[in-house]
């Protein structure tokens, strides 16, 4: 997600001391839309419920959106979460629209082949040392299906940068080994923090804030560098994508999100109710809840958003793996089989979990929407990171998480833990099953 001045400065606040007030106005750079002729809806437009979710299948409550009449819906800035696009203010420099990296099936092409100059290349000189070069020419674009980022990375190697999720130009390539990430205040804060705790070997290492042309960016370690080739998977973990913030927000100033029924469509033209279709637009929660069941997210816990394979393969299309043998099959494609790389992983995941047991920063923050970021080589390194802290945000004072409990709204619960339990389970069955199959082998 990226950032949004003022919404940051909500949100990184304890929710009890949060500063709910925003005057930026809604602006163009954010690609979203209001209703049908940029007018609130002309209906009677219903008030925001919320309900509990009695879903069987998942094993936590989760609220759930209904409009009843009277609202006007329009985007608006500060409905959105701290680090988003769709927030308000942000720099001029980033005026234009960062969309969301589309999740639709995507098979890239061999990095050979995706090096193409593009119109919206950047170009031109910057005021630090962070041009990259390949084949001599300035801020090559990586064009591909999929999401490969403007830049290669350049220095003692190069390689192409790979960004498997989130939104499509927050990255740009730093000095060697490491990366830009738009400046989201939250995510600076939650970076600056996890230096001291026990956290800081499993997240990237962070190096402050830096200036380019006229936009702000949190330096942090590129996660790639050390790797050849690498094998790259993103899980968005937790059983909430949206914050507790935003769910209040939605229920104080409902607006509608053109964009996200968009995306609804899209995956299922099924999916809007007859009201949302009448308005050609979904509320925010009621999108994320939506991606949330019709993936794992809601009854594991995590979910897959994106792998890239060392053949250059590509694949985003994960919107609707939900059942536990769907990501398994997954997993195992990722890991193709090398039982090194699987038991590499497993060991991480378990020392991860241990640490995160312990440590003070997350137990006192509410994690949502950060992924874990899966890499490995055909060296047989691999290594599992957490990423993405712009919806991470601290607690009121005193109050703690297991991030275990299920989520009922008040509670802050986020899941991760659970999701994360899952997760482990999954691997350690992919990893007893290969045990069992090479012993069937031998027998
Ligand atoms: O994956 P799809 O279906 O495209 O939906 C996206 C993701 O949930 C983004 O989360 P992430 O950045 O973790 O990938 C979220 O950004 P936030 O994190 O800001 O909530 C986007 O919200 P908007 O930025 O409001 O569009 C939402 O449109
Ligand atoms: N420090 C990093 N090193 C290498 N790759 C990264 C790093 N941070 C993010 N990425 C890549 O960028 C993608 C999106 O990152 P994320 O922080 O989730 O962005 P957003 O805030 O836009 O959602 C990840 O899936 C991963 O591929």
């Amino acid at each position: 997600m990226t950032k949004s001045d003022c919404s940051d400065t909500v949100s990184c606040l304890p929710t009890m001391a949060r500063d709910k007030t925003c005057s930026v106005e809604t602006d163009n750079k954010t690609g979203h839309q209001s209703t049908p002729g940029g007018q609130c809806f002309p209906g009677t437009i219903p008030k925001l419920i919320i309900t509990r979710d009695l879903t069987p299948s998942c094993s936590q409550d989760g609220a759930k959106l209904h409009l009843n009449s009277g609202a006007c819906l329009e985007p608006q800035p500060d409905d959105e979460s701290p680090c988003s696009d769709s927030g308000c203010g942000g720099s001029p420099a980033l005026m234009r629209s960062h969309r969301k990296l589309s999740n639709s099936s995507s098979f890239g092409l061999s990095s050979a082949s995706s090096f193409e100059e593009s119109e919206d290349d950047f170009t031109g000189r910057t005021d630090m040392s962070y041009i990259c070069f390949f084949q001599n020419k300035s801020w090559q674009k990586l064009k591909t299906m999929v999401h490969w980022s403007p830049f290669v990375v350049s220095f003692r190697k190069r390689y192409p940068w790979v960004q498997l999720a989130g939104h499509a130009g927050n990255f740009q390539a730093g000095d060697y080994g490491r990366v830009l990430k738009r400046y989201c205040e939250c995510e600076q804060q939650c970076l600056q923090k996890l230096r001291d705790d026990v956290l800081q070997p499993h997240v990237p290492g962070y190096y402050g804030v830096v200036k380019k042309d006229d936009q702000e960016y949190n330096v942090m370690d590129d996660l790639l560098a050390d790797f050849e080739s690498p094998s790259i998977m993103d899980c968005k973990m937790g059983s909430r994508t949206y914050l507790e913030e935003e769910l209040s927000k939605a229920r104080e100033r409902p607006r509608l999100r053109k964009d996200m029924f968009e995306k609804m469509v899209a995956v299922d033209p099924e999916a809007p109710t007859e009201q949302e279709r009448a308005q050609q637009g979904v509320l925010k929660p009621r999108y994320m809840q939506w991606r949330e069941t019709l993936s794992s997210t809601a009854t594991l816990g995590f979910r897959i958003e994106g792998i890239k394979k060392a053949d250059g393969t590509c694949n985003t299309n994960f919107k609707k793996t939900k059942q536990k043998e769907q990501v398994m099959k997954a997993l195992e494609d990722f890991v193709e089989g090398n039982n090194q790389i699987l038991k590499l992983y497993l060991h991480q995941l378990k020392e991860l979990r241990s640490v995160l047991e312990k440590s003070p920063f997350f137990r006192t923050h509410e994690v949502v929407g950060s992924s874990l970021l899966f890499v490995h080589d055909a060296s047989v390194k691999a290594r599992v990171w957490m990423i993405d802290f712009g919806k991470t945000v601290p607690l009121p004072d005193q109050q703690t998480l297991d991030h275990r409990t299920p989520w009922v709204e008040g509670n802050q619960e986020d899941g991760y833990l659970w999701g994360l339990d899952n997760l482990i389970d999954i691997f350690s069955t992919i990893k007893e099953e290969k045990q069992e199959l090479s012993r069937g082998y031998t027998r």
